[in-house]
């Protein structure tokens, strides 16, 4: 049914638009308005289109099925002109970006989602109904602002069977969400508006609300009613409360969420809470504070869905999916997690992702010792570096968001390198080595395929590894690794005195040898694998590329893509790996830009001992925008759904026994266990920003175990230089680089 004013109907390209009678200009498509029409009877649903007023200026007012289109109504001298400016702009898709083919992907996705605004004019201002938040009316303008913050909708007068009473309100408004592009570098914050629309006709105004309030009901599924808040007053700057009152509360208002608050007393009573109360009232659960509290939060539900499965909390056969979504507000030091998920750290951006109900699964990693599960993991593990400022930082606290800086600058002078040996289970696609993001790796955004994707060839790597596939392959490296303990020992030995710093050639011929790699059955060396022309290229890009990276492609050949355990052994200043790409407000682009979301894989960076100033290049490299780390020597990048860590291979149990342990930050053990350590021997896992002491875990990511409210980050799109790979890398000292 389509009910329009008579006043103007038919006089504008709107109003032809959505009648699909007239084709007229570039803007309208008519097989784009066949096909609407077709979906507006297949859905069965009214096209209202009226004039309204809006801030005192007269607009023609359409909706449909989806959208909410207002479009002034002026003279067509005025209108004419207008469009010529419009169409004197650039276009967006013009500028050059980043990482073109994955902000290629999102833009294909908004011109979609643009396309709808091309069949109403280019002139048309467009809301998607899947961005309204609340629709109000009222007497007045302040009488639909009071309204609308009302916190019961009541059932209608109709619905309760009562006569309707005559409509008197003569204003209508609808409060949505939009996204802020306010430069190339900021593109990610959302906020909320207000669209108020008037007419003197109250009937009009009273059709309009019931469509919208009944078009908004396809929504109401999945978006939150009943929610869980849990408030660390603790966190960051201890501003959580203020944070949650200032940022999340109107909206949450807004969204007519019924939210029950529990401000934290003590560290892990999130996780506790979670996993003693009944949660039946709740369908989502949100936390406001830094990485430790949502580590905490999902802790608490996976521990929470295992238990209600009678399933064993060390030693699992299988690690249940939490059926509660959860949303974060970023009320932390870091907000890592927040900022890899959104692409901004902003509270109001976060609280309007929880609200509009789009959810996205999330990678979660859990990490066990030979005892069974310590602990699942949400943004990132690290060991060496980041493990020594979890270590160190904790015990300045005092000193808010500066102690990071301050145990930083600490942890990286004394830094020394710490021997260790990994072992990861990779396909040859998987090897990244130094891959060059110029070879198709895509950033993981809004509506990103790669996460999407069903891995259904994968290995069943989601099982904890003491599933009996796991448990086999790992038994057969073990036995692997024993014969060739000896071997390796030595070339690690002679690795740590290498220096990277400008050889990469030299360096990926070294990391080549250290490099042992299990094919189920038989060990073998790279010096005596087939390798085929291709890979002998003498082109200087493939020069440039890492020998076993040509090894791996030549086995794709042979049709061996199966994963396979790889070791490598030797001193790090760093080993991390990533579920997320660790961005936060200082390092935009994170620890692994390329990490997805939700693939069900690790991104693990190793970061050998080097030099200082190589250490200074990495950081640098780290914090820059347009910096890739993946280009630097003496960095390598694999991607991988389990690796297994062991600090200093040649570890006797007694000195096992004696470290191991893990703890809380907080807790008054942490100083007392590290007491413990030999000092510059060992350095501990930051795990979330909790420090994990054991000397020997594995780590196995599964693939989207929790839901998040989210979208996942928009581009980033400022115009590139047009700078060859290793062009992006700054270093302090080489001119050249
Ligand atoms: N009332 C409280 N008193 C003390 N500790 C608390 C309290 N509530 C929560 N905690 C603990 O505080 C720890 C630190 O909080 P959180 O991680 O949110 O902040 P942060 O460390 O400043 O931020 P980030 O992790 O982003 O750097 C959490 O591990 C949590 O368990």
């Amino acid at each position: 049914m389509i009910s329009s004013n008579p006043a103007s109907a038919g006089d504008d390209k709107l109003a032809s638009d959505v009648k699909g009678n007239m084709v007229s200009g570039n803007h309208i498509h008519s097989e784009k308005v066949e096909n609407k029409q077709r979906n507006f009877q297949q859905q069965n649903c009214d096209i209202l289109l009226n004039t309204f007023q809006i801030k005192k200026k007269r607009y023609k007012v359409l909706l449909n099925c989806d959208h909410i289109v207002w479009e002034r109504l002026e003279s067509k001298h005025s209108s004419a002109s207008k469009n010529a400016r419009h169409s004197e702009k650039t276009p967006a898709s013009a500028l050059p970006v980043v990482n073109e083919a994955a902000a290629q992907k999102e833009a294909e996705y908004e011109r979609e989602q643009l396309s709808q605004r091309a069949t109403y004019g280019s002139l048309s201002n467009v809301v998607h109904l899947r961005e309204v938040v609340r629709v109000a009316k009222g007497s007045s303008k302040s009488a639909t602002v009071r309204n609308a913050y009302q916190t019961l909708e009541q059932p209608t007068r109709e619905a309760q069977g009562h006569a309707t009473p005559t409509p008197t309100d003569q204003y209508l408004s609808v409060y949505y969400a939009e996204r802020i592009v306010a430069s190339s570098t900021d593109c990610n914050r959302w906020h909320i508006r207000r669209l108020t629309l008037h007419n003197n006709d109250s009937y009009i105004v009273a059709k309009w609300y019931e469509n919208l309030q009944s078009l908004l009901q396809r929504y109401s599924e999945t978006r939150v009613k009943r929610l869980l808040v849990f408030i660390n007053p603790y966190g960051g700057r201890k501003m959580g409360l203020q944070i949650f009152e200032r940022s999340c509360k109107p909206t949450i208002q807004l969204a007519g969420i019924d939210a029950s608050c529990i401000i934290t007393q003590r560290a892990n009573q999130i996780r506790d809470i979670l996993m003693s109360h009944d949660l039946t009232p709740f369908d989502a659960v949100c936390c406001v504070g830094g990485d430790g509290t949502v580590a905490e939060m999902i802790n608490g539900l996976i521990l929470r869905a295992m238990q209600d499965r009678n399933v064993c909390l060390r030693k699992p056969d299988d690690i249940p999916k939490p059926h509660l979504p959860i949303a974060i507000i970023p009320a932390g030091s870091t907000d890592a997690i927040v900022y890899s998920l959104h692409g901004t750290s902003d509270a109001q951006t976060a609280t309007i992702h929880m609200v509009l109900g789009q959810r996205r699964g999330l990678d979660v990693c859990s990490i066990r010792n030979n005892d069974g599960i310590i602990r699942f993991c949400a943004s990132a593990m690290g060991y060496g570096y980041l493990g020594d400022v979890a270590a160190k930082s904790e015990q300045y606290r005092w000193m808010g968001t500066k102690r990071y800086e301050y145990t930083g600058v600490k942890a990286f002078l004394s830094n020394r390198g710490y021997e260790a040996e990994v072992k990861m289970l990779l396909k040859d696609d998987e090897t990244k080595g130094t891959l060059s993001p110029s070879q198709g790796e895509l950033i993981c955004h809004a509506n990103c395929e790669t996460c999407r994707k069903l891995a259904s060839n994968d290995i069943d790597a989601d099982k904890p590894s003491s599933s009996h596939s796991s448990l086999h392959l790992q038994h057969k490296m073990e036995t692997k690794s024993t014969i060739d303990n000896e071997h390796s020992r030595n070339l690690d030995r002679n690795d740590s005195d290498k220096d990277y710093s400008n050889k990469p050639m030299e360096k990926q011929t070294q990391i080549k040898a250290l490099i042992k790699e299990d094919y189920d059955d038989v060990i073998t060396s790279d010096q005596e694998r087939p390798i085929s022309p291709s890979s002998t290229s003498t082109s200087s890009d493939n020069a440039q590329q890492p020998q076993y990276l040509q090894v791996a492609a030549s086995d794709s050949q042979f049709g061996n893509n199966v994963p396979k355990w790889r070791i490598i052994r030797g001193e790090f200043f760093m080993i991390t790996a990533t579920n997320i790409t660790c961005a936060c407000t200082r390092s935009p682009n994170g620890m692994s830009k390329y990490c997805h979301l939700g693939d069900g894989h690790l991104d693990v960076v190793l970061v050998r001992k080097t030099n200082l100033l190589n250490n200074v290049r990495f950081v640098i490299n780290t914090m820059g925008r347009n910096g890739d780390i993946r280009n630097l020597p003496f960095i390598e990048v694999y991607r991988t759904k389990q690796f297994i860590f062991k600090a200093k291979p040649n570890i006797t149990p007694q000195d096992y026994n004696s470290i191991r342990g893990s703890c809380q930050p907080i807790a008054d053990s942490y100083a007392e266990a590290d007491a413990n350590r030999p000092e510059g021997l060992y350095s501990s896992w930051n795990c979330d920003g909790e420090v994990i002491n054991d000397l020997e875990i594995t780590i196995t990511s599964h693939r989207q175990l929790i839901d998040v409210f989210m979208r996942g980050p928009y581009i980033y799109s400022k115009p590139s230089l047009n700078n060859s790979d290793n062009k992006s890398i700054f270093c302090c000292c080489h001119s050249d680089t």
